[in-house]
């Protein structure tokens, strides 16, 4: 529960937007590469390696000052960069006579209290059910003494302890949008991840609590805002209340779309004052710009708030993003059956392909849950094909000694093995190749070659995973997340 509560709670704090404005981006980054690729039985070595490229990236990131450790003053500096990174604009920021009004949303008993406590309850008077504004979350909790420790993470060669804090999110006492003054629009955009429709439930239902009337879903992510054969989708707790039943987005979802200003543009004409948006860094790109156009530039008083959406799990400094888990557990199946195709057949191999473009966390997972997992290939280590330390040789001792193989391979691993199309999707994404299909035509024509008998069997659950409906984990945390993402453009919040 801790390791979920701070995820729910870390996440909307670090990654969305107060009042008036889309701040945050974490967003999936490469991870550097080291050698090898992994077996079950090195799985520690593959959880040290996907550390060790998670401290690389998060030195290495884009834009992070060069750090100079031998500055005694580094770690102040270091600081000040982290929390420069993680201020969340404010609506003062830009309006600063902007006057908070006390929190609509309210977190006492509804229902009449019963003759036993006529008084009250007896907890009422010690309620403090409001966030204070300077409630922070401390990031890390492990002080690894040193670099080697198992699965240290470390910001210097010497591995100094660094606190990192993020805004801790939740419902405040004052807050700065008047509800019946807000017409509130919730968009999902980019591909579609488990658990979608339970945020966009919990978005209306808390919007609602606090009293906001009108609500709508935009249809077909920002495509929604160009076309004008798609209207807005009136939102109200009884249109919500049963979708997170289903996988999928309510609202539905694209890639692509108008211009930012063309988005502005409508939203100014619909009249829009806070915006949901649900998705990944593509869809954070553009909530950024619009918050710039419409917050900075035109100067409207407009809330953007952005919701992480990641199936792969790959947003650094977050412990989980919602769809991972459910995406985990649904992977099991395809595992699963791969293992008894492989398992039942003379020489048997089965190859499964999951989820993650740059990061292999769905792969890797899916595999130590499964324990049926000989080979995992992820994008985060380089690995060969052919050749005596190559994949196909790996397999050919796994049938001489046991007489079948299961590999499980991320989407994005193993990309400099495929021709280059260069083509890119309507988001402006690259097109991968598709490794999967690569790895099961070179193991066919491996064992033909060598005169060895081999049933391959491929499987590809990617739509079947993503199209899941949420588990019960995700629910929560998409719960946890749909209600933070409301309280944080109406809540004042001070500078870290
Ligand atoms: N730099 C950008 N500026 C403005 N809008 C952008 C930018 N990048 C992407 N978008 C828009 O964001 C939407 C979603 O982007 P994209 O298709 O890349 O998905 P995503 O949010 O990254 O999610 P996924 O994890 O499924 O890839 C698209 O409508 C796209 O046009
Ligand atoms: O086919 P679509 O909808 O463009 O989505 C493809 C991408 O989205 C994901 O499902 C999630 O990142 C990836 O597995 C895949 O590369
Ligand atoms: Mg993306």
């Amino acid at each position: 529960m801790e390791s979920l509560s701070r995820a729910s709670i870390t996440n909307p704090g670090t990654l969305s937007p107060s009042s008036s404005s889309a701040s945050y981006f974490l967003f999936p980054r490469r991870f550097r590469r080291s050698n090898g690729f992994s077996s079950s039985s090195a799985f520690g070595n593959l959880r040290r390696i996907v550390s060790r490229c998670r401290v690389r990236a998060e030195i290495e990131k884009p834009n992070a000052p060069v750090i100079d450790f031998s500055d005694p003053e580094w770690r102040i500096k270091y600081q000040k960069d982290f929390e420069r990174r993680f201020n969340i604009p404010h609506i003062t920021d830009v309006f600063p006579d902007a006057k908070p009004i006390p929190s609509t949303f309210c977190l006492r008993m509804r229902t009449p209290v019963s003759e036993d406590f006529a008084g009250g309850y007896p907890s009422d008077e010690e309620w403090h059910g409001y966030i204070n504004n300077n409630d922070r979350v401390l990031l890390k909790t492990i002080n690894f003494a040193s670099p080697n420790s198992a699965g240290a993470v470390c910001i210097d060669p010497d591995c100094t302890w660094v606190e990192q804090w993020v805004h801790r999110a939740g419902p405040r006492e004052k807050i700065y949008f008047k509800p019946e003054e807000v017409k509130a629009a919730i968009v999902t955009c980019g591909g579609l991840c488990p658990g979608l429709n339970d945020v966009i439930r919990q978005v209306v239902i808390t919007l609602e609590i606090y009293g906001v009337k009108s609500i709508v879903g935009i249809p077909f992510g920002y495509r929604g805002f160009s076309n004008s054969d798609l209207s807005e989708m009136p939102l109200s707790r009884k249109v919500v209340q049963n979708i997170h039943l289903s996988g999928g987005s309510l609202l539905g979802v694209s890639r692509g779309g108008p211009s930012v200003s063309d988005i502005v543009d409508r939203m100014q004409e619909k009249g829009i004052n806070m915006i949901f948006v649900l998705g990944g860094n593509g869809t954070h790109a553009g909530a950024n710009a619009i918050h710039e156009e419409q917050c900075r530039k035109r100067k409207l008083k407009v809330a953007v708030v952005g919701v992480p959406k990641t199936i792969d799990n790959d947003i650094l400094l977050m412990d989980k993003t919602f769809g991972f888990d459910t995406a985990v557990e649904e992977a099991q199946r395809a595992i699963n059956s791969a293992y008894i195709e492989a398992h039942s057949a003379y020489h048997g191999v089965g190859i499964v392909k999951l989820m993650g473009r740059h990061s292999g966390f769905i792969a890797m997972h899916a595999s130590l849950a499964s324990g049926q997992i000989d080979i995992c290939l992820i994008p985060e280590v380089p690995f060969q094909l052919h050749g005596p330390h190559g994949v196909l040789t790996h397999l050919k001792y796994l049938i001489e000694t046991k007489g079948s193989a299961v590999v499980c391979v991320a989407e994005g691993a193993g990309q400099n093995l495929l021709q280059k199309t260069n083509a890119t999707d309507a988001s402006g994404n690259m097109v991968l190749g598709d490794i999967g299909v690569h790895i099961q035509q070179e193991t066919k024509k491996y064992f033909r070659e060598i005169g060895v008998h081999a049933d391959v069997k491929y499987i590809d659950p990617t739509y079947m995973i993503r199209a899941c409906r949420a588990n019960a984990s995700d629910g929560i945390l998409c719960a946890v997340l749909g209600q933070n993402a409301v309280s944080f453009p109406l809540i004042p919040l001070p500078p870290l």
